[in-house]
């Protein structure tokens, strides 16, 4: 397996979660039908209309969506519903989202399959002294529950010790622009180009580079194909083993 190195040594290194350190195929089948099922009864003892002053968590929540959304409980479900099967990246879904998967995690019915090569490597770069970040169009809140419950064996294990720091899109802005990534450089307070993003999103990868990073086009089964384009963005590897930082 060819090793892929850098002019300098990296020392942060920021990663993606769906296509890049879990299979999309987690995010698809178990987490978004999950959340589906659950939003019924989420949703059934609110008031509505949803009212920004609310104190309720979930209120609060849902008092970011545009107020017409939010007049009753069937027009609220279908906007979600709306989102999730589109998977538009709308922060305040992501915001839900992450209170609606806590049940899921905290009860067992739902475990992170994080692939074997990420595990290992977030276990190296740790001893090695690398700072790791995520970040996510999921939220916060979202990818510290997936690393606090990660499947090893069949048992959760919290990873959120070996992790430096998270961002998303309320955080530092979407994946898409060169100006999230800008700004998650001034947060970590590395240089651009000892840092290393690595993500499965040729867009992603391409801003991150813009803006200066490293930057990797990660390849799993299942992940989107990419084109003859895509291809002169960056380099792709197959494993984080083939890194070499
Ligand atoms: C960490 S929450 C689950 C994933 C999710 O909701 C999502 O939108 C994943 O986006 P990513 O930027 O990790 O590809
Ligand atoms: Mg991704």
């Amino acid at each position: 397996m060819s090793s892929i190195s850098f002019d300098i040594t990296i020392k942060a290194v920021i990663l993606d979660i769906e296509g890049t350190v879990a299979p999309i195929t987690f995010v698809k089948d178990v987490l978004f039908p999950y959340f589906l099922r659950a939003i019924p009864d989420t949703l059934s003892p609110l008031t509505y209309p949803i009212q920004s002053s609310s104190t309720n968590t979930i209120e609060a929540i849902l008092s970011n969506f545009p107020s017409e959304v939010t007049e009753s409980k069937e027009s609220t479900f279908k906007h979600i519903e709306y989102l999730v099967k589109n998977d538009i990246k709308d922060s305040t879904l992501k915001s839900l989202q992450g209170f609606v998967w806590t049940a899921g995690y905290e009860s067992g019915e739902i475990k992170a399959p994080l692939y074997d090569d990420a595990i290992a490597a977030l276990h190296r770069w740790n001893e090695e002294g690398k700072k790791i970040f995520i970040y996510s169009s999921g939220s916060v809140k979202a990818q510290k529950l997936l690393f606090q419950y990660v499947n090893v064996n069949d048992k959760s294990v919290d990873f959120n010790g070996l992790l430096s720091g998270y961002f998303d899109i309320t955080t530092s802005g979407y994946k898409f622009e060169t100006t999230s990534y800008v700004n998650i450089i001034k947060d970590i307070q590395f240089s651009p180009e000892e840092s290393l993003f690595l993500s499965d999103n040729v867009k992603e990868v391409s801003a991150a580079l813009e803006a200066g990073l490293n930057s990797l086009i990660v390849v799993r089964e299942g992940n989107a194909p990419l084109s003859e384009e895509d291809l002169k963005v960056s380099k792709t590897i197959t494993s984080f083993d083939q890194i070499s930082i």
